[in-house]
C-alpha cells in the first residue's frame, strides 16, 4: 500500500501521521508552499483524503482528484465533507463514532458544572488573591436540574446516563420519538428549551440542524437557563447567543465550538457565566489514539477490499 497517495490537508495528530506514513504515501498538504500546484502534481496518485472537524472535502477538491476512493475523517462529524458528491461518485466516507462518545459526554458534565458552579471564575478568584478579601459568592446547584438534550444519538444518550447520576430529569428533542426510551420527548426545540434548565446540543450538523438554537430557543431557555454546545458552532445562531448573554437574557453557556473557529466572539471574554473551550471534546490522548486507529483501520479495510469499520457512505 506504500504507493497509495493519502492526502492530509492540515496537521491533526502525530500518532496518526506516523502510523499513516508507515503504510501509505502520506501527502502533508500544509507543509508545501504552493498547495494548488501540489494537488495538481499528485492528483493521479491520491486515493484517500483524511478529514477532521475543520477540514473535509468539498466538491472542488473531490473533483480535482480523479482517483479518489475514500475520505476517512478523524472526527465523528462529517459536515465538512460533501456527502452528496461522494454518493454520486461512489466515494466512500468513514468517521470515528463510539470511541469518542465518553470524552464528549464527560465534557458536557464538566462544562455544566463549570458554568453553574463557576469553576473557572472561582479558580481565577483564588489566583488573583481575592479570597483573602472575602469568600466567593454563592453559585447554582446542578444535581436535580432538568437536562434537555438535542439529539439522542450515541453522545446524547451518554450525556443522559451521566446526568441521571446527578438525579437530573432528562428530556430530549429528536426528529422522532425514540421507542423504548424513558426520557420525556418534546417534538420541538423551543418546547424542550422551555422545559429545561440546561440545554445540550449533541446532534450532527446538517441543513436541518443549522441554527437549531435560535432566538426563540434562547428566549425559551431564559435568564436562568444554560446552553451547552459540544456539537458544532453553526448549530447556534452565534450573534443571538452573544447578545442574549451580554444582555442577561440567558443564564450562561458552556461552549466547545464556535461558528468561525478559532475565532471566538470577544464579547464573551469578560462574562463569568460563560466557559469557553477550544473545541476539545475528544481531545484526550487515549481517545485520539483510538480515533487514529479507526481511521487507519478503515483505510486498510478499504484498500484490502474488506468491509469498512465505520462507514457513513
Ligand atoms: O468535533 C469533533 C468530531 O466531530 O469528532
Amino acid at each position: 500500500m506504500e504507493s497509495i497517495g493519502v492526502l492530509m490537508p492540515i496537521p491533526m495528530n502525530n500518532y496518526l501521521e506516523r502510523e499513516l506514513e508507515k503504510r501509505f504515501n502520506l501527502l502533508k498538504l500544509w507543509t508545501v508552499p504552493n498547495q494548488t500546484q501540489f494537488i495538481k502534481d499528485h492528483a493521479e496518485s491520491v486515493r484517500a483524503i483524511i478529514g477532521n472537524s475543520s477540514s473535509g472535502a468539498d466538491a472542488e477538491l473531490i473533483g480535482s482528484l480523479p482517483n479518489l476512493e475514500i475520505i476517512a475523517s478523524f472526527s465523528v462529524g462529517i459536515d465538512r465533507v460533501d456527502l452528496k458528491v461522494c454518493k454520486e461518485k461512489g466515494i466512500r466516507v468513514t468517521n470515528t463514532p463510539d470511541v469518542l462518545t465518553d470524552d464528549v459526554a464527560d465534557l458536557v458534565i464538566g462544562l455544566t458544572l463549570a458554568v453553574l458552579r463557576r469553576l473557572c471564575e472561582s479558580d481565577r478568584y483564588v489566583r488573583a488573591g481575592k479570597w483573602k478579601n472575602g469568600d466567593y459568592k454563592l453559585t447554582t446547584k446542578f444535581t436535580g436540574k432538568t437536562v434537555g438534550i438535542i439529539g439522542l444519538g450515541r453522545i446524547g444518550q451518554a450525556v443522559a446516563k451521566r446526568a441521571e447520576a446527578f438525579s437530573c430529569p432528562i428530556a430530549y428533542y429528536a426528529r422522532s420519538e425514540k421507542p423504548d426510551v424513558k426520557y420525556k420527548y418534546y417534538p420541538s426545540v423551543p418546547e424542550l428549551a422551555a422545559n429545561s434548565d440546561i440545554l445540550v446540543v449533541a446532534c450532527a450538523l446538517t441543513q436541518e440542524t443549522r441554527n437549531i438554537v435560535n432566538r426563540e430557543v434562547i428566549d425559551a431557555l431564559g435568564p436562568k437557563g444554560v446552553l451547552i454546545n459540544v456539537g458544532r458552532g453553526p448549530h447556534v445562531d452565534e450573534p443571538e447567543l452573544v447578545s442574549a448573554l451580554v444582555e442577561g437574557r440567558l443564564g450562561g453557556a458552556g461552549l466547545d465550538v464556535y461558528q468561525n473557529e478559532p475565532e471566538v466572539p470577544e464579547e464573551l471574554f469578560g462574562l463569568e457565566n460563560v466557559v469557553l473551550l477550544p473545541h476539545v471534546g475528544s481531545a484526550t490522548n487515549e481517545t485520539r489514539e483510538a480515533m487514529a486507529n479507526l481511521v487507519i483501520g478503515n483505510l486498510e479495510a478499504h484498500f484490502l477490499k474488506k468491509p469498512l469499520l465505520t462507514p457513513v457512505v
